[in-house]
């Protein structure tokens, strides 16, 4: 398996470009698009609330809750699949998940704005591991302290990120907007709730 770590300072961040077969991924992106209870929800930003620029939805399995940017979430019990997924990640990374945050982005205008995962439920050094499903979409870094830090990589279909170590505390992450006619990506992140 095609396997890169960024050369990123204050980072510790693997790209795993085959993760999953194109069959698979396949196979996965139709079950999870149906399965997954995808939903429209709000956020405050400086105390004004937005509709999320894609849908989401939220697994674990255990029963705390997630909060960010005002938005507490309370989740899902996993399913069959999420819950294979979950296994094949934790085999390859060696590491154990309690969650899953799941996003669709519809086409080109949903997106990520920047941000750090690095909210108080996920521990000191958050392990997040992002799976990529369906549309090809471009994941940017940049350096929290130094701007003109950045990188720029394509999250294929099947293909697994993994950030872990310092990341989220020296590095943001996004996943802009794009102008061209594009199909949906789903993607999920698995990450340890506390
Ligand atoms: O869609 C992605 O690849 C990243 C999602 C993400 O950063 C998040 O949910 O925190
Ligand atoms: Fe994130």
């Amino acid at each position: 398996m095609k396997e890169v770590q960024l050369k990123l300072p204050q980072s510790t961040i693997i790209y795993y470009e085959d993760f999953y077969s194109r069959e698979k991924a396949d196979a996965l992106y139709a079950a999870l698009k149906e399965k997954i209870t995808w939903k429209h929800e709000q956020v405050k930003v400086f105390g004004k609330l937005y509709w999320q620029p894609r849908l989401t939805s939220f697994y674990a399995d255990n029963s705390n809750t997630y909060t960010y940017s005002s938005l507490k979430l309370t989740p899902l019990p996993f399913f069959e699949e999420l819950l294979s997924v979950k296994n094949d990640i934790q085999n390859k990374v060696d590491s154990k998940f309690t969650s899953c945050l799941a996003n669709l982005y519809r086409d080109g205008k949903d997106s990520n704005g920047w941000h750090a995962d690095d909210e108080k439920e996920l521990g000191k050094n958050p392990e997040i591991a992002s799976l990529s499903l369906g549309q090809n979409r471009y994941f940017k870094f940049r350096h929290k302290n130094n701007p003109q830090l950045k990188e720029k990589i394509l999250l294929k279909h099947g293909s697994l990120l993994l950030m872990k170590g310092e990341t989220q505390h020296f590095w943001q992450h996004q996943v802009p907007k794009t102008q061209m006619k594009i199909d949906e990506r789903i993607n999920l992140t698995f990450r340890t709730l506390l």
